[in-house]
């Protein structure tokens, strides 16, 4: 039975369904980072929010770990290289949370407005401060919008409700989105020029750190309220305090700091300023949501294989998961064997698919493949991680389609360019089980095994005798035994499934029968 960890807390609901789905579960929170490494290792899968940081020290211990799921949208606080380079699926829940992080943006863009927080805890301090507090409309005010994505989207639907003019700045937001949002897409400057009020939507990466800068903060119009419900690192927090103590900024609500936790920050008591401690996502509704949502797709791919939501590896579906399954572990054993015979570098790998396999998903199949080839050199290489090793390598990949199957119904072929030379294997599934169909251009139809020896030799009489002989002689049983020939007298092929492992002394006494060419163990 798989086991995962939940390392934050999130709502009791994630653990009812891992156990509904027989899934084992711990839930271990505010553990220390020696803590969490110490015991990550008993883990194949791990459930956090944004307070645990699985970085690649964590993860370089999960020796079992096989998925990292966030209960939320925001994966900043998890390595995701490392966890690609150990073969880690990294997903998160990106809905579940969206619209009570709107309503708190929103929640926000008032309490600014209106200095909510403030005028609250002196009016309960008996001061009835009444004349210190003149507020600002929304209505009929610009809002610019910065990343308008899923939150960024559901702001503009609710700004707009309040009869507010919203403009948006997203590089990946088409036209015909924004009209369809009823949304004025501008440039950043211009956003920085004209809005009365800016809330951030993006991820904090290269492009968005401190998008919020001094010299954008120069270019607003004075009065500006600025509201981040986002990520801390959108805004140069230190000219976010300038601006406001210059009265510059009339207000701004931070739900996120760049550092967290935020307990002794610059801009705690300056006028104008609110905070929240990332409350953004802490609802009932949106806690209910990410813990049913992340435990669901975390047990469905433990369980099946199923990938939805994965930050670092092509979905598959519930449904799909058992169609793909045979031909994905079809691919690996192809990729496998061909990563055992080939050796020498693989320079360039084409994979073509033939047949009704084409209208299945087969992105799986082309990372198998190529996890099955890595294999041989690395041996902690699997699907999630094979294509992201395979391109630093400069393996190129490419993948074709033909809709109609020469010999069998669906095939899969993998041709692997190295330096000098082209090999080739044709595989396909038959009454359920995977076959080699065709082998370094020769025709055959052998079933994969875990013992297998590869014999290249001339097609000449006395060879299945003396190999059988010497097999023989190393108690080596023949489980199943193999043969394709170009033509008569030309060159076979020969693949031997055998019980038991095979030494370097029968490979050698193979290898020095008259007609044989090539002799290669092959272990799936
Ligand atoms: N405070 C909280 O508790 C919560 C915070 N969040 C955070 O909110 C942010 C947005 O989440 P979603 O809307 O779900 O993400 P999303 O991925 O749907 O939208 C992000 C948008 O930012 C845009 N973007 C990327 N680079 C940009 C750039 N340089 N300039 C302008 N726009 C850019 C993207 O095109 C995309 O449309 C994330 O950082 C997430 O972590 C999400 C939930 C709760
Ligand atoms: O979903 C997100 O991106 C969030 O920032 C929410 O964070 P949390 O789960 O509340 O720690």
């Amino acid at each position: 039975m798989p086991k995962v960890l939940i390392a934050d807390k999130m709502s009791n609901r994630a653990v009812e369904v891992f156990k509904a789905r027989g899934v084992d579960v711990d839930v271990i929170t505010g553990l220390s980072k020696d803590e969490l490494m110490n015991i990550i290792g008993d883990y194949d899968g791990l459930a956090v929010r944004s307070s645990t940081r699985p970085d690649a020290e964590i993860i370089g211990q999960a020796t079992n770990l096989k998925v990292i799921g966030r209960a939320g949208i925001g994966v900043d606080n998890i390595d995701i290289k490392a966890a690609t380079d150990r073969g880690v699926v990294v997903m998160n829940t990106p809905f579940g949370n969206a619209i009570t992080t709107a309503e708190h943006a929103i929640a926000m863009l008032f309490s600014a407005a209106r200095q909510i927080p403030s005028a609250s805890t002196r009016t309960q301090a008996g001061e009835w401060p009444k004349s210190d507090y003149k507020g600002t409309e929304l209505f009929n005010k610009t809002l610019g919008i910065i990343g308008c994505g899923n939150i960024g989207a559901l702001v503009a639907e609710r700004a707009l409700g309040l009869k507010m003019k919203v403009i948006a700045f997203d590089p990946y937001l088409t036209p015909e989105r924004a009209v369809e949002l009823g949304v004025q897409k501008v440039e950043l400057d211009e956003l920085f020029q004209r809005a009365d009020a800016i809330t951030l939507h993006t991820p904090l990466v290269e492009s968005t750190k401190n998008i919020v800068n001094r010299e954008r903060l120069g270019m607003t119009r004075k009065g500006l309220i600025l509201v981040n419900c986002a990520r801390g690192g959108l805004v140069d927090e230190e000219a976010l305090k300038d601006a406001l103590e210059a009265g510059h900024v009339r207000a701004a609500a931070l739900d996120v700091f760049a550092v967290e936790p935020a307990k002794d920050h610059a801009l705690f008591g300056t006028p104008g300023f609110i905070a929240t401690p990332h409350l953004g996502a802490s609802t009932n509704e949106a806690q209910e949501n990410v813990a049913v949502q992340v435990a669901e797709q975390m047990a469905d791919y433990l369980l099946t294989g199923a990938i939805s939501n994965a930050i670092n590896t092509p979905s598959i579906s519930a449904e799909e998961a058992p169609r793909l399954k045979p031909w994905v572990d079809l691919a690996d054993k192809l990729g496998t064997m061909m990563g055992q015979l080939l050796h020498e570098p693989a320079k360039s790998i084409e994979i073509v698919y033939k047949g009704g396999i084409t209208s299945l998903n087969t992105n799986p199949m082309s990372a198998a493949a190529l996890a099955g080839l890595l294999k041989a050199a690395m041996p902690e290489v699997n699907m999630v991680s094979a294509p992201v090793l395979a391109k630093e390598r400069g393996i190129e990949l490419t993948e074709s389609y033909i809709d109609e199957a020469e010999r069998a119904e669906s095939l899969i072929r993998l041709t692997v360019e190295t330096k000098a030379r082209k090999f080739a294997i044709v595989g396909t599934i038959y009454r359920g089980e995977p076959r080699i169909v065709r082998l370094f251009g020769v025709p055959m139809d052998a079933a994969f095994a875990p013992n297998m020896i590869y014999v290249r030799n001339d097609d000449k009489p006395g060879f299945i005798g003396d190999l059988g002989g010497i097999l023989g002689n190393a108690k080596v049983n023949i489980a199943t035994f193999s043969l394709g020939r170009m033509e008569q007298g030309g060159e076979a092929v020969c693949l031997i499934s055998v019980d038991g492992d095979v030494t370097d002394a029968t490979a050698d006494a193979i290898k020095a029968i008259d007609q044989v060419k090539i002799v290669d163990r092959v272990r799936l």
